[in-house]
């Protein structure tokens, strides 16, 4: 008899095995299942909410409460991101891009997984609670359920308009830092809440043009196959033109000075050539080098803010 194929060797997956790869290999699982480098992102984002809402420099207890809420904030993402890998091991099994996941592997059992996730959240919202305030809590918490619930349970597999509903979800990290410093929600928050929301669509739909295969076999409804290429290259680049109107709104709002105006004007620039030039003539080279500068976008986007914050 023919012996049973083993499983061929995980590959050095994108969210982190490889980073992961001083981890013994049964933690540098569950690390995966939390999808570090996008969860890093989130909790930059949410950080500098928190620095937003602070004028001046923060006292030392202010900068305890930050450390407090970004690894409350840190803990309950990845609990989310886990949950996603959990509900949706068998499409990311069909996927080149995820097939890697130890949850698509069955190298962690659907127990372990759902454990794990319930044990972040369990800690991340206790910390919220006890150490921030309970509206930071209950923002994270529901930021859980729309990620975890309404994104990936409901809106993904039914409508291509996921990731732009869904996309709220990704768009609070701002919101939750602001929340964690004031025990309230303010208009600042709510315009960098507006900034990641109009940024996320063609961060993703850059990413599924050059994936579309990939999507194609998950039987997803991602635009790029129900839609087509040219229609949502044509949505990437509306995008990059109302998100480059969204990242004045900080200036114009006066949170910001010149500094992060010159930041914005020159990334959002950047992000609308790109779109354009998809738009005009694509290729995949192009909408993956698309993708990564919406990565490049974000990060200096706010990056400036906290430059312009401490410097004027
Ligand atoms: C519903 C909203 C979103 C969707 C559907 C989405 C989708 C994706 C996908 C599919 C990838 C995987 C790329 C790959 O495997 O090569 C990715 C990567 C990434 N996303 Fe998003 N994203 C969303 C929101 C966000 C938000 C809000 C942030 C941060 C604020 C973010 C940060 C990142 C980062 C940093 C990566 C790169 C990960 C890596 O290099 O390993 N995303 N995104
Ligand atoms: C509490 C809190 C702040 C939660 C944040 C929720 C969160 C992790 C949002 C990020 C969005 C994200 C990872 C999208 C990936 O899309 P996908 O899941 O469609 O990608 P995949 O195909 O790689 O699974």
């Amino acid at each position: 008899m023919a012996p049973t194929p083993s499983p061929a060797p995980a590959p050095a997956g994108p969210f982190g095995m490889a980073g992961a790869g001083a981890l013994p290999s049964r933690l540098a699982q569950f690390y995966a299942l939390t999808k570090p480098r996008v969860v890093q992102l989130i909790v930059f984002c949410a950080f500098i909410g928190m620095v937003l809402a602070v004028p001046g420099l923060p006292s030392r207890a202010q900068w305890g409460l930050m450390a407090i809420a970004s690894a409350g904030i840190w803990l309950v993402a990845g609990a989310a991101a886990a949950f996603n890998c959990l509900v949706e091991r068998h499409i990311d099994a069909r996927m080149k891009r995820t097939a890697w996941r130890p949850t698509a592997r069955g190298e962690l059992s659907n127990r372990q997984a759902l454990a794990f996730s319930a044990l972040l959240c369990t800690a991340g919202s206790a910390l919220l609670y006890w150490w921030v305030n309970a509206l930071t809590m209950w923002l994270t918490f529901a930021t859980f359920v729309g990620y975890a619930v309404v994104y990936t349970v409901i809106l993904k597999p039914r409508t291509p308009q996921n990731i732009v509903i869904g996309g709220a979800s990704g768009a609070m990290p701002p919101v939750l830092g602001w929340a964690a410093m004031t025990g309230d929600v303010g208009a600042e928050a709510l315009i960098l809440f507006l900034i990641i929301f109009l940024w996320t669509p063609p961060h993703f739909w850059a990413l599924a043009l050059y994936r579309v295969e990939d999507y194609r076999k998950s039987g997803l409804p991602m635009l790029p196959v129900t839609h087509g290429s040219e229609y949502t290259r044509l949505q990437v680049f509306l995008y990059t033109l109302i998100l480059f109107a969204g990242c004045l709104m900080p200036f114009v709002y006066g949170m910001s000075s010149w500094i992060y105006l010159a930041a914005a004007v020159l990334l959002g620039t950047g992000f609308c050539l790109y779109g354009y030039w998809l738009w005009r003539d694509y290729s995949d080279a192009l909408a993956r080098k698309t993708f990564r500068f919406s990565l490049v976008h974000l990060s200096l986007l706010f990056a400036a803010l906290l430059v312009d914050h401490y410097v004027f």
